[in-house]
């Protein structure tokens, strides 16, 4: 029987990145409770939400479903998407001039096998001036993302360096997820 992909994700980013590989697939959401999931380790919380997201998904035999979710962790910090523009600011302000870790944790989940991962990118921050922060933030492009900036929109002017996946960062860590998908007969076309 074929097997087909499913993308748990509501992430447009997702969606682009899977694209990109060139695979067809089909997208379910799920509306998982991620606050019932807690914590300190940036990779066991990353891991543990992919797999909460999956738990609230149903799949058929055929379909190999894929969930994932990202955060940011700095000096014992573990920063999601900022709840209101003050954090957003306040986040931006502690991740100046600093070098900080996004973990993309990943499911896969085939009929008889699954499997669970993270991945960690390394990102170094320009120092940013507090205009710059406010005008960033202003634009609204923090708030649906973790640590509140996209390296791939114009959070990009924040950045000075980036050390592993560039696309683990934006939500996916597609070269190593492609790799994996093969172990399940998902391949791209
Ligand atoms: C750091 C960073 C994060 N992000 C995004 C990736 C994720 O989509 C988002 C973190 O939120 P997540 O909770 O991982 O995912 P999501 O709510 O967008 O989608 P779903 O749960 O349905 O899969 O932050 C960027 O797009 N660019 C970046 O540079």
């Amino acid at each position: 029987m074929d097997k087909s992909l499913v993308l748990g994700s509501a992430s447009p980013r997702r969606k682009s990145l899977l694209e990109l590989a060139g695979f067809q697939f089909g997208i379910r959401t799920s509306e998982a409770d991620e606050s019932v999931v807690k914590s300190k380790d940036p990779e066991t919380l990353v891991q543990k939400l992919a797999e909460v997201k999956a738990e609230q998904i149903a799949t058929t035999e055929n379909e190999v479903l894929v969930t994932a979710d990202t955060v940011v962790s700095f000096a014992g910090n573990v920063l999601g998407k900022p709840e209101n523009r003050m954090e957003a600011i306040e986040t931006l302000q502690l991740l100046s001039g600093n070098t900080h870790a996004v973990h993309t944790g990943v499911m896969i989940r085939g009929y008889n096998q699954s499997k669970i991962f993270s991945i960690k990118t390394d990102v170094e921050f320009m120092e940013l001036a507090e205009t710059d922060i406010i005008r960033y933030v202003d634009t609204g492009d923090p708030f649906d993302k973790a640590g509140s900036y996209g390296i791939q929109t114009k959070g990009a002017l924040l950045v000075k360096g980036i050390r592993g996946d560039y696309y683990n960062v934006v939500g996916l860590p597609i070269a190593y997820l492609v790799k994996e998908l093969e172990k399940y007969d998902i391949t791209p076309s």
